[in-house]
Order: C-alpha cells, then structure tokens, then sequence
C-alpha cells in the first residue's frame, strides 16, 4: 500500500476531519486524522496492518519479540500488527500522565517494535521508548500508519511508517487568523 492507498482508505471512512485541533503536543492544525473512524472497520484495520507488518518485515530487524502500542491509539494497530508478524502485542498506559506498562511483565533485554497509529511530533513514540528503556527492553524500531512530518520528526529510533503525509501545525501562539477563527477541539487522550 502506498500512501495515497491508506488516505484513500482514511477518507472512505470520513476519517480526516477538516477544523481547529489540539494535537497531543500542544500544537494546533486544521487538519485531525480520526484514526478511530478506520479502526471500527475491522477489514480495513486489518488491510493497513497486515501492509505495516510486511514493511516492518521487510525491514530485517532481526527477532521480535513483542510489539508495543501506546495507548489509547496505538491499541488497535498494534494487537492487528502484531497479529500478523505472528509475536505477542503489550502495551503501555498513562498513569498521572507517564506511560506505564501495567498489566505485563517484559523481560530484560526483549526486542521490541512500537507500533502507533500517528506520527506528528514524535513525542508521544519518544515517551514510549523511555519507559521501555527503563525496564531494560531494547526498542528495535517504531512503525505508524500515518506519518504526519512526513519523516520530519524525531521518534527516538527508526521509524518505519505506512504513509507519510505532511500536514501543517502551528504553535497556539502563532494560529493563522482563519485558524483562531475556529473553536479548537481537542480529541486525543492525553490529559483526560
Ligand atoms: O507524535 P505526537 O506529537 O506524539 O502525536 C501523535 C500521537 O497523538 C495521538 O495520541 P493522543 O495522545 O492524542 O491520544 P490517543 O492515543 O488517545 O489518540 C496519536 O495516537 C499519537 O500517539
Ligand atoms: O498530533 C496528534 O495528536 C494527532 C494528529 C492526528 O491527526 N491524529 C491523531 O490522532 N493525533
Ligand atoms: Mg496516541
């Protein structure tokens, strides 16, 4: 799949949504990716998935060991990617807002691959790694579905994304004014 695929696979489920968003970094765009609108497909998350889980293969890793998701976005196309690289899918979860693998024991030294949803500042891939490292996992790589720096970002390791597709964000300070026209929504997790 190509990137025009998997937005065409994004727009068929009314996916990309057009207004004035808070994204998990703090930035602002007009443009949201509402990942949620592909994953209750389950046939289209698995078509995305299981293209991911042949890039990543193709990226001779070497063993895998878990895949990881950050959640809440990550839930879905990690559990579907690891489904098809055949190894078993964890994940992480914020408590007081830190990522936290709470419910897993990971042994030391265990190769792992994050699998997220988006990429835009690659903070949130960032946060993962250091919470694996701390537990002594050693992070392999990460994968998205969509890289919204378009290979821009800094994720903290190498980034294997499904579709690169730049879309622009400002800092809340900085809004174009037909941006700060709109009421800004924030539709992501962090914080709550
Ligand atoms: O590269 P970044 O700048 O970190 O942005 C991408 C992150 O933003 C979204 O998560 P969010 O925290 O909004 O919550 P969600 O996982 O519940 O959607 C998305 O799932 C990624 O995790
Ligand atoms: O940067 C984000 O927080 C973000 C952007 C986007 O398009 N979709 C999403 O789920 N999160
Ligand atoms: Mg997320």
């Amino acid at each position: 799949m190509n990137t025009e695929d998997v937005l065409g696979v994004f727009r068929e489920a009314g996916a990309i949504l057009e207004g004035h968003f808070i994204l998990t970094s703090g930035r602002r765009s007009p443009v949201f990716l509402q990942k949620a609108r592909v994953f209750m497909h389950a046939d289209k998350t698995e078509k995305l998935c299981k293209a991911l889980a042949e890039k990543i293969k193709t990226a001779d890793l070497g063993p895998i060991d878990y895949v990881v998701g950050p959640a809440i976005g990550g839930l879905i196309p990690s559990y579907e990617t690891s489904r098809h690289l055949g190894v078993p899918s964890i994940w992480v979860e914020r408590e007081n807002g830190v990522f936290k693998l709470r419910r897993f024991e990971l042994p030391e030294g265990s190769r792992v691959v994050i699998v997220e949803d988006i990429v835009t500042t690659g903070l949130s891939i960032r946060e993962t790694i250091e919470t694996l490292r701390d537990l002594k996992a050693e992070v392999v790589a990460a994968a998205c579905i969509v890289d919204r720096s378009a290979g821009k970002a800094d994720v903290g390791t190498k980034l294997i994304a499904l579709a690169e597709y730049e879309v622009p964000s400002y800092d809340k300070d900085d809004l174009p004014p037909e941006l700060a026209a709109l009421p800004a929504v924030k539709p992501g997790s962090r914080n709550m």
